[in-house]
């Protein structure tokens, strides 16, 4: 690809293998989940995290989704227990959605796609930062979370409401005291695997951490999601819509679940 990789039929994801020949690698990223596939691990710990909301920094649009950034700079805002050992920061979370309510999700279970997916992205302390942490296999650890068709979520506003001030790429406005603990579902179950950056770089450095209770969205706020551009100011505007990377093969990978 001549041109920065995208979700278009020029630079998609069936394109990234020319730039990131890891996108053909052994654990790459999303995968189906089959729950009766997946094994019941009565060693798996229960998730814990602690968000401090004073670490919520700002709201970026990045040109392929748009995240809500943290200071990392202290272990206030952490993911420990799970399957993970140590200490991960979190970094950020972001969404991948799509142009309707049939797709939009990375994973999918049983090859159902939700109409979005949220990630919330961790680094591992024992790396001195994140960029060192997400060349190393246990680097990451991302907790996913399915979003579904419902009610309208109350816990989305907020970030819902700060889209209209970073509409085309590489805007980015103030984003404080946000906690995102209240984007997550009641339950922590969730299945865990292997697996890799769902976008280029397409590193093969994240435990995946994908809940099995899905959070709610309404319609209205999807089209929210969809009202952004993944064009800069000036340029022909192209909606922000279907920046999922499809399922890529497990090869050979388990997937476990914390709950029977
Ligand atoms: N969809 S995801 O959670 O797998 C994901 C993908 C790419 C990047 N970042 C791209 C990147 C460049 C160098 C290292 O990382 C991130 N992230 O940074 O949180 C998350
Ligand atoms: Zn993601």
């Amino acid at each position: 690809m001549s041109h920065g990789w995208g979700y278009g039929p020029s630079n998609g994801p069936d394109k990234w293998v020319q730039d990131f020949p890891v996108a053909d690698g052994p654990r790459q990223s999303p995968i189906n989940i089959v729950p009766r596939e997946a094994q019941y691990d009565s060693s798996l710990k229960a998730l814990k995290l602690k968000y401090d909301p004073s670490n919520a920094t700002g709201i970026l649009n990045n040109g392929h989704s748009f995240q809500v950034d943290f200071l990392d700079d202290t272990d206030t805002s952490t993911l420990t227990g799970g399957p993970i050992s140590g200490t991960y920061r979190l970094r950020q979370f972001h969404f991948h959605w799509g142009a309707s309510d049939d797709r939009g999700s990375e994973h999918t279970v049983n090859d159902i796609k939700f109409p979005c997916e949220l990630h919330l992205v961790h680094w591992n302390t024992k790396y001195p930062s994140f960029g060192e942490a997400a060349s190393q296999p246990d680097g990451l650890a991302v907790v996913g979370v399915f979003l579904k068709i419902g009610a309208a979520n109350p816990r989305l506003q907020k970030v819902l409401d700060a889209l209209d001030a970073i509409k085309t790429k590489g805007k980015q406005t103030t984003f404080a005291n946000f906690d995102a603990k209240t984007l997550l579902p009641s339950s922590l179950d969730y299945w865990t695997y292997d697996g890799s950056l769902t976008t280029p770089p397409l590193l093969e450095s994240v435990s995946w951490i994908v809940l099995k209770e899905p959070i709610s969205v309404s319609p209205a706020q999807m089209a929210k999601f969809r009202s952004l551009l993944f064009t800069g100011e000036g340029e022909a505007p192209c909606c922000m819509v279907d920046n999922y990377r499809p399922p890529q093969p497990l090869k050979g990978r388990r997937v476990r679940a914390s709950f029977k």
